[in-house]
């Protein structure tokens, strides 16, 4: 299927020309998008200052793949100027957000997750992906005038920088294991750290006037060790919980809490754990009246750093259940399989039958799969 950076510009404009429209057009109606129970199940709240903060992180990573942090530091005000910042961009006209369009098997720019290439059906949302310096793609939004937004973004990423890195040591800390073991999380002149670009994802999810037939953005995990979440005031987030007593997964919509930044865990953090940490399925809806945006912060480890299983994590009856990988080659296993990039990269356990699991017959599966029963 083509990707949205092949088609020809006429198709993005009328792609987010969307919000203008009375109804939920053929081309954005889901047909079923509360296709699960939802819970009450609430997302854990951590104060990162509480001295139990390690151990209440990785009760939540082992069983949720999320928490929301207060505690964090990141000033209110910052939050208030990254939330107008974002407002401003997605209010530009189509025409000129287009102008920093992502380009073909881009990276940056404006334009729809990537994850988008895998249904028939297009998300009720638009972003805007910002990988290291926000400078070059913020100057063909406003030639003369992108000063303010990349002071914003620039500050905001000083602040996620080092939370990201508090974050990862506690998260280490709460499977037992010191930071000497993972080195490369703690930021030093002699280790690379400063080599994992920033990679920040701005979106926005106008408001829809039948928010039960849209979706804002399909269910996912994240690539990323976490993704620290900004989403404002407006609910949308939801998260599938899948522990719950009555053995089904449930939707849990995860409420904004002031000044809270939510935390989920990604694919990487899952490997690191050899599967102890779940990577958090989460997925946004959309609502009626309000437009609401979110900003997401990918913290990963260095480009050129392989994740595999922490050794000390493993014992003679549980050898690594993933083979290592870096990021951008995780990045890559993600774009061209979605939801089965994991699977892809499991390796089979002690006594279990020499699978043939390779990426390839994974993808031909998917595919498949996906051709057959496209929504
Ligand atoms: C670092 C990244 C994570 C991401 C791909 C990206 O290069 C930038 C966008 C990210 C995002 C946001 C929406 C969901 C997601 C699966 C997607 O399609 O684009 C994630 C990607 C990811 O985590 O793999
Ligand atoms: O908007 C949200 O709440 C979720 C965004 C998200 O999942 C992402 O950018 O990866
Ligand atoms: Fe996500």
């Amino acid at each position: 299927m083509p990707s949205l950076s092949d088609q020809p510009l006429i198709h993005h404009l009328q792609q987010f020309e969307f919000k203008t429209l009375p109804e939920v057009p053929d081309s954005h109606a889901w047909p079923v998008v509360n296709d699960h129970p939802h819970g009450d199940d609430a997302v854990p709240v951590i104060d990162l200052a509480c001295p139990d903060a390690a151990r209440l992180i990785g009760q939540a990573c082992e069983e949720w793949g999320a928490f929301q942090i207060t505690g964090h530091g990141v000033p209110v005000d910052l939050l208030d100027r990254l939330e107008a910042q974002t407002r401003r961009l997605f209010s530009l006209p189509t025409g000129q957000k287009l102008k920093a369009a992502r380009s073909p098997g881009g990276v940056t720019g404006y334009g729809v997750a990537n994850i988008s290439a895998f249904f028939s059906k297009l998300f009720w949302s638009e972003g805007f992906t910002i990988v290291g310096s926000p400078h070059d793609e913020a100057r063909k939004l406003w030639p003369d005038d992108s000063a303010e937004f990349c002071g914003a973004i620039e500050e905001y990423t000083s602040w996620m920088k080092p939370l990201g890195c508090r974050l990862m040591l506690l998260m280490v800390a709460s499977l037992g294991v010191s930071a000497g073991d993972i080195d490369w999380a703690v930021p030093s002149k002699e280790t690379t750290h400063e080599a994992a670009l920033p990679v920040i994802q701005l979106n926005s999810y106008p408001a829809c006037p039948d928010p039960d037939r849209a979706m804002g953005l399909a269910e996912h995990t994240d690539s990323s060790l976490f993704t620290i979440l900004y989403q404002g005031n407006v609910r949308g987030l939801q998260l599938l919980h899948g522990n719950h007593p009555t053995g089904r997964a449930r939707w849990v919509t995860v409420p904004p809490v002031a000044g809270a930044l939510v935390v989920n865990v990604g694919d990487l953090s899952h490997i690191l754990s050899n599967g102890r940490f779940q990577s958090v399925t989460h997925r946004a809806i959309v609502n009626r009246t309000q437009t609401r945006i979110s900003v997401a912060y990918f913290y990963g480890p260095p480009a050129h750093f392989k994740i595999s299983p922490i050794e000390k994590l493993m014992g003679p009856q549980q050898g690594p259940a993933y083979r290592a990988v870096t990021w951008p080659e995780y990045l890559t296993l993600k774009r061209r399989l979605y939801n089965q990039a994991l699977a892809s990269i499991r390796l089979p356990t002690e006594g279990e039958e020499s699978r043939t699991n390779t990426s390839e017959m994974i993808t031909a599966a998917y595919t498949r799969r996906h051709e057959e029963a496209k929504v």
